[in-house]
């Protein structure tokens, strides 16, 4: 088997007396999407602030591409190649969408476009951003006004925003969240594509898009992970249909 690019061991966070992950372990093999699902409040995003390294844990141990990461910051997790899509907040209404992505690449690379002419560099910055934006299927909307996107529009753009970060694993926090049937499908199609060349950690309550998207998944219950497998034995876990999907939900 591959080595892991993320591997988790005993994390643990507590709000005042909840627990809310509770000796948290898995690992996650590079290429692909692996899923976390679990029930409302299980404890999901609050693992995801973790990874990503806006939450820091009480216990436990983060690695990601060999490297222990768990006192680190957001930032440097993110230099590492460690990147989380950010929602709407990142992303600004009144430039256009090649703008916010090319702001992205920019962001990443730091000085390294410091020494190129004005001209190439902004050209090196624009191709960038644009193989960003094709690759969420958004090339055609590169000149529209970011604010003037649609709801699923600027999800794809969050998507492109972390691309820019050259992601090693991208974290995503239920990226179909308030998309309509045909955003959905659209956004499905978007991921299925991103998964042949990235790693994504994937968490969302769409149990369908789970499971035709993630080729592994970890079950969280109250905290706890009750099951780490192929969704095949996902679906088949006693355990976990009885804790948590229903039986019709992933029939
Ligand atoms: N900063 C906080 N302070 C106190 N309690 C918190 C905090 N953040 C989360 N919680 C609690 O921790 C529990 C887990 O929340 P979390 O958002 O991680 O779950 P989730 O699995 O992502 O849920 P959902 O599927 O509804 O988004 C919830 O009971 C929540 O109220």
């Amino acid at each position: 088997m591959a080595e892991s690019i993320l591997e988790v061991q005993g994390l643990r966070k507590r709000f005042g007396a909840l627990t809310v992950t509770d000796d948290v372990s898995f690992a996650v093999a590079p290429g692909g999407i692996h899923a976390v699902i679990g029930p409302n409040g299980a404890g999901k995003t609050t693992l995801i602030h973790q990874l990503s390294g806006t939450l820091r844990p009480d216990a436990g141990s983060i690695r990601f591409a060999g490297q222990e990461v768990t006192g680190m910051g957001l930032a440097r997790r993110a230099r590492l190649g460690l990147a989380r899509s950010f929602q709407i907040t990142c992303v600004l209404p009144g430039f256009s969408v090649l703008e916010n992505a090319a702001l992205a690449v920019q962001a990443r690379s730091g000085s390294s476009f410091r020494f190129l002419r004005a001209a190439a560099d902004e050209r090196a910055l624009n191709e960038e951003a644009m193989a960003a934006l094709d690759a969420v299927g958004l090339g055609a909307r590169a000149a529209a006004l970011a604010g003037a996107l649609s709801h699923g529009e600027k999800r794809q753009l969050e998507l492109a925003i972390a691309l820019a970060m050259q992601p090693r694993l991208l974290l995503l926090d239920e990226p179909l969240a308030g998309a309509g049937p045909e955003e959905t499908e659209r956004l499905i199609g978007i991921l299925r594509g991103l998964k042949r060349s990235y790693t994504i950690l994937l968490v969302e309550h769409d149990m369908q898009a789970v499971f035709a998207l993630a080729h592994r998944i970890s079950v969280l219950v109250y905290g706890k992970v009750i099951a780490t497998d192929t969704p095949d034995a996902i679906r088949a876990d006693p355990a976990v249909r009885a804790a948590y999907l229903g039986e019709d939900e992933v029939a």
